[in-house]
């Protein structure tokens, strides 16, 4: 029996995730053995930068990648939101399980809800997409940064430093930990997800049959489609981690309804859209084309100018 190495990160998200999908083959009967390798990413070792100014989204895939290459690993389970939009020649997503909950969770010292905190409450987070759709609705609070895993991050909570901080429900559920921690879950309305958050995307070489046979029986088309939707959006807007941008698509396995945002750090520009259509590719670009046509993309050229000058 072909045995399959799966490379993942360190972290207890990481290998939570690359856990549970290898269950999941197993479940469905693939032919293989498996081994899990783990592999340290420089956006793992730089943690006490603001993440949108060392170089966004490659960071926690790069070596990964390598690995890929070099054939010490054949396949590595992402985050799809930490995946750039152009994935390397020869590298594929050969499968993207069904979505766990989009949405962000608020936690807070003594479950005080997001509505509920003081003028002045400090709220920890190192996404400029979080920080300013928390601003739109409540320009009273502070926004301090925040870096480290999810355990980190909790721990910090802990500390005088913050009254509350913002993590993804999907890491949350998936660690188990959400009941316990969770204050409330932010509505999409409010604080609309980064793109592709709460999907998996699974790694491999575009030339392994034998494993994209196995891994193809997992893909869940209406994840596919959203995932698909909000990631095409992300593409033509030029987006990444460096500026303040969301999209969230909802597919009913026909017609897919993806949201779009594109705001200034401050949150004193903010350009939201909705567009329906059959074609994820479709969708994601017409809703790019709305919003640039509104000033969206010039925005983003100028938040990255000033970002890179900083
Ligand atoms: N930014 C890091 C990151 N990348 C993926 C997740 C977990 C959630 C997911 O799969 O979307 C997280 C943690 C977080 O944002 O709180």
């Amino acid at each position: 029996m072909r045995k399959i190495i799966v490379g993942s990160r360190r972290s207890k998200l990481a290998l939570t995730q690359t856990n549970w999908f290898i269950n999941e083959l197993k479940a469905a009967g693939a032919p293989f053995e498996f081994e899990v390798k783990e592999i340290v990413t420089k956006g793992d070792q730089i943690l006490d930068v603001q993440l949108s100014k060392v170089g966004g989204k490659g960071l926690f895939v790069k070596e990964i990648e390598q690995a890929l290459y070099d054939k010490e690993i054949d396949f590595a389970v992402h985050s799809m939101k930490d995946m750039p939009a152009i994935l390397p020649e020869g590298l594929v997503i050969g499968c993207i399980p069904p979505r766990e909950d989009a949405r962000d969770a608020f936690i807070s010292k003594g479950h005080v809800k997001f509505a509920d905190l003081p003028a002045g409450a400090v709220v920890g987070t190192s996404s400029l997409r979080r920080s300013a759709q928390l601003l739109t609705v409540r320009p009273d609070i502070e926004i301090k940064w925040i870096r480290g895993n999810v355990d980190t991050r909790l721990a910090k909570l802990e500390t005088d430093e913050y009254d509350a901080i913002i993590l993804a429900a999907a890491g949350l559920k998936r660690l188990g930990w959400s009941d316990e921690v969770v204050t409330e879950f932010l509505p999409v309305e409010d604080c609309l997800p980064a793109v592709a958050q709460g999907s998996l995307g699974i790694e491999c070489r575009g030339d392994d049959t034998e494993l994209l046979v196995e891994l193809g029986k997992l893909t869940d088309s209406i994840t596919w489609q959203e995932a698909h939707a909000e990631r095409a959006f992300l593409a033509a807007m030029d987006g990444g981690c460096q500026v303040p941008i969301a999209g969230y698509a909802k597919s009913n396995g026909e017609e897919i309804t993806l949201t779009g945002l594109v705001a200034a750090p401050d949150a004193s520009v903010v350009y939201k859209e909705t567009v329906v259509g059959t074609d994820a590719a479709a969708v994601g670009k017409e809703l790019a084309e709305i919003l640039t046509k509104q000033g969206a993309f010039e925005l983003i050229q100028r938040v990255k100018a000033e970002q890179d000058a900083k």
